[in-house]
């Protein structure tokens, strides 16, 4: 495909997204309609449907419209480009620009792609940082992987990966994370993944479970575990007895294989199965996701005051529930990959306040500037 055409394909599916399809599934359909297409190709326009989305607002405006042209045409003008160039309507090329296609400056929230009723929250969250942190979403969040001690150290990992011709630097977030400077899209079909010497894991969840007081013999339950990215960190960290659960069993199919990957042992408990009296548990709740919009762009659009308050409702109701099962000496760990107050810094504030036996030793944010997902992470004991 010319690179015309490319962009003639990402419009299309980006016309898809706005008219409400997923990402992945738009990318999806239009790859299975597309077997011309090869896989830089494919590549291609996925980075540019994603820049597309996590610029949306900024995009818009400088291409003149909402739509899967106006995005791509203000993606090109983003980046200084002349779009003359581009949309030149020869061959698969998008057709020729008209008046139609004039654009507007992009200023203010609509420049850092800040939808307007998040501004002040994010402001009052992230202070001095705001705009800083707001141009950094605007961009491709870093590739990291974690080091799984179970199976090598991390000088031995990096070597592997340098073998099979992917490079890594150190992240100073976490001491098991390498960031990935070349060859990323090589990680999956890699022996050092394959083999289980490597996991996908961003820096800041790395960090979230390093921030956890995790010993040999202790009973953890990773109450919240979707895929097992957190619990199989956990059961890398030391000898420990570690149980999965989601209040939605689907989310956990894949964790029994990226386990055997590991070399190590997770077990899946169902909501009527969970026990009592573990040392540790974490509650990776759900969220709305604003560390982590480079990844999940529409997030970012898709948030809304309702969808927000009705989170921070289960995010309390799951801290209240799994604290009735933690043991009394034990720590209670909540974590969201979100910059927002109401979800960090308030909910346990509230949980306090609550639970006046509580108290909080320890909370920690990840800011997108020191390079990975905005996170938050707060533990919780009982004061003896
Ligand atoms: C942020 S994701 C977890 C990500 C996962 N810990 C990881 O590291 O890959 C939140 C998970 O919480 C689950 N969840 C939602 N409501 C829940 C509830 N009331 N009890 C337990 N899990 C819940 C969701 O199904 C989702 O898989």
């Amino acid at each position: 495909m010319t690179p015309q055409a490319r962009l003639s394909a990402a419009i299309e599916v980006l016309d898809q997204i706005l008219a409400g399809a997923a990402a992945e599934q738009a990318l999806t359909n239009w790859g299975r309609a597309s077997r011309f297409a090869g896989s830089g190709d494919r590549a291609g326009v996925r980075d540019l449907v994603f820049d597309a989305l996590r610029c949306r607002r900024s995009y818009a405006a400088l291409g003149g419209a909402l739509s899967g042209r106006g995005l791509v045409l203000g993606g090109l003008r983003d980046r200084g480009l002349d779009p003359a160039e581009w949309f030149t309507g020869i061959g698969h090329a998008p057709s020729v620009l008209g008046a139609a296609d004039a654009g507007f400056p992009a200023e203010g929230n609509v420049g850092l792609d800040c939808p307007d009723w998040l501004a002040d929250p994010l402001q009052a969250a992230l202070g001095d940082d705001f705009a800083g942190v707001m141009q950094a979403m605007r961009r491709r969040a870093p590739i990291f992987l974690r080091v799984n001690l179970a199976k090598a150290a991390v000088a031995e990992a990096r070597a592997a990966l340098a073998d099979e011709g992917i490079l890594c630097r150190l992240n100073s977030l976490a001491k098991t994370a390498l960031e990935v400077t070349e060859n990323a899209r090589k990680i999956q079909n890699s022996q050092a993944y394959l083999s289980g010497m490597v996991e996908l894991q961003d820096a800041a969840s790395q960090a979230v479970i390093a921030a956890l007081p995790l010993r040999d013999g202790q009973r953890v339950l990773d109450y919240c575990s979707g895929g097992g990215g957190k619990a199989l960190a956990m059961a890398a960290q030391a000898r420990l007895d570690v149980d999965a659960h989601d209040v939605d069993p689907r989310r956990m199919r894949d964790i029994p294989a990226r386990a055997a990957r590991a070399g190590v042992q997770i077990k899946l408990v169902e909501t009527a199965a969970i026990g009592t009296g573990y040392d540790v548990i974490l509650t990776d709740v759900p969220c709305s996701g604003s560390g982590s919009w480079r990844r999940d762009p529409q997030g970012k659009w898709a948030l809304t005051p309702a969808r927000l308050a009705e989170l921070c409702a289960i995010q309390a109701d799951i801290l209240d529930r799994a604290a009735q099962i933690v043991a009394p000496t034990g720590t209670l760990a909540y974590a969201t990959c979100s910059m927002l107050r109401a979800e960090n810094e308030d909910q346990i504030a509230q949980f306090l306040k609550r639970n006046p036996a509580w108290h909080s030793p320890h909370q920690q944010r990840f800011s997108p500037l020191q390079g990975a997902d905005g996170f938050f992470v707060a533990l919780l004991t009982r004061e003896s």
